[in-house]
């Protein structure tokens, strides 16, 4: 039998779902019919998030929504589109997107857009040693809040004993740009290795362990070692203890609490063990937004001295604006931005509202939150962008749904419809939402 005789559409849905690329296809009214695992992977969601809820009601109409809009509409393919985004779980995610449209018999039928994961390489290309050229030292980092500057007090010292240290925070809360400096301040003579466990795999970690017996130690960075798979995880420690004889230093990081992480099976406690000799929490900047200014003050000066421009700082309003908003990807959103800005920047001394990116503003002009009475559409009133208002009032309905059942999970879950562990996941999700406004 030949390929053309035979039916194709178990092998293409083979290829679909197993491919390393992810991929989302909408028909002509934009609605989802294809979203592959490798997406899935890629924007973060759990499958708990999957179970009681059509896909399309859960995608936000973002940047990377509208390209496949944008496709639809001008029947012209987009290629190599840089993202780079903070996707569900709140980790930072760069791809590369190549979007198509789809057509059947001469006729538009659709769009597809194919994403490649280009975090890690985005990484190594946007090292902070290569963005300040120089070494990172302590003085490099802002710490002007009390929280930063116990977090420097405390990386001191880990230098100084060359304890093997555990760096624990958000994504872009500067984990990295610690980990520089504690292995530039401390005694360690080899070079300083960065593992990007997001998408590493057993060759990489095999390398390394290598490279250090060869080169008879230096510094080993494992960025994100919650994101290894199990049998990975095993293999770094494996590895570290190898590696324990020779003249090499151990730092980590995790962005979660790392007893919630060993809970959730997500974390080797034998691996956590042999990384938390110390332990550095940084906290997310919104817990410290007294870091916001001397950051912006030192980035600024930065961009004076090396592109000569004028900027001196930030209008009123901006402050005000920036003081109010979130910052769900830390310093490291606030730098992405601040690069936004200045390559439009001309001769202006200040940066004003008009110069920010509408994306942005949009963001940071809706997220004051609302009370639950207030969700009704008010007349007069600014639309809340769809994704904001659907969490509001999902948030109002199931803490009423749980007041009227006592609090009791299972029975509010069995009058919603919905299973229990689904309802705990979104309990958990509002609580957590709470936490951080
Ligand atoms: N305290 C700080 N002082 C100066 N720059 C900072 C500080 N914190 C973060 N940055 C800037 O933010 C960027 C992101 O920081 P970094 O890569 O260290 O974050 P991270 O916590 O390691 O993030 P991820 O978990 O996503 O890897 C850096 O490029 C750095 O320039």
């Amino acid at each position: 039998m030949t390929s053309e005789e035979m039916d194709m559409t178990p092998f293409l849905k083979f290829a679909a779902e197993h491919v390393a690329v992810g991929i989302h296809a909408v028909d002509l009214k934009g609605k989802t019919i294809l979203y592959n695992n490798k997406m899935k992977e890629i924007e973060g969601f759990d499958f708990e998030e999957l179970v009681d809820r059509s896909l399309l009601e859960m995608f936000r109409f973002d940047q990377h929504e509208s390209t496949l809009l944008q496709v639809l509409q001008t029947g012209e393919a987009v290629f190599n589109a840089k993202q780079t985004y903070w996707n569900r779980k709140g980790q930072q995610i760069t791809t590369l997107n190549d979007t198509y449209p789809i057509y059947s018999k001469g006729k538009l039928i659709g769009a597809m857009e194919m994403s490649r994961d280009v975090t890690t390489l985005e990484k190594v290309v946007y090292q902070p040693l290569k963005k300040y050229e120089e070494p990172i030292t302590f003085n490099s980092i802002t710490a002007v809040s009390n929280s930063m500057r116990k977090v420097l007090e405390t990386a001191e010292k880990a230098a100084a004993t060359k304890l093997p240290v555990l760096l624990i925070g958000e994504s872009g809360t500067g984990k990295e740009l610690i980990a520089e400096a504690i292995h530039w301040a401390s005694s360690s003579k080899g070079q300083l290795y960065t593992l990007y466990c997001h998408g590493t795999n057993g060759e990489l970690i095999d390398q390394l362990n290598k490279n250090l017996s060869a080169k008879s130690g230096g510094t080993i960075y494992c960025e994100r070692i919650d994101l290894l798979s199990r049998p990975l995880q095993i293999q770094l420690l494996k590895m570290a203890q190898d590696q324990m004889s020779g003249d090499t230093y151990f730092i980590a990081s995790v962005g979660e609490d790392p007893v919630e992480l060993i809970a959730s099976n997500k974390l080797s406690k034998e691996l956590y063990y042999f990384f938390s000799a110390m332990t550095i929490k940084l906290e997310p900047l919104r817990n410290r937004k007294e870091d916001i200014q001397p950051f912006i003050d030192d980035y600024l000066s930065r961009h004076r001295m090396n592109f000569g421009s004028m900027v001196r700082g930030l209008d009123d309003e901006v402050k005000k604006l920036f003081m109010a908003y979130d910052w769900p990807g830390n310093l490291k959103e606030l730098e992405l931005l601040l690069d936004e800005i200045t390559s439009l920047i001309t001769t202006q001394e200040h940066i004003s509202l008009n110069l920010l990116p509408s994306h942005f503003k949009s963001k940071a002009m809706n997220k004051t939150a609302l009370a639950p009475e207030d969700f009704i559409i008010r007349s007069g009133r600014e639309l809340l962008p769809l994704d904001d208002y659907l969490f509001e009032a999902e948030m109002y309905y199931l803490q009423k749904a749980m007041d009227l059942h006592g609090g009791n999970v299972t029975k509010a879950a069995a009058a919603l419809g919905m299973s229990r562990q689904n309802l705990q996941y979104r309990l958990r999700k509002i609580k957590k939402n709470e936490a951080q406004t």
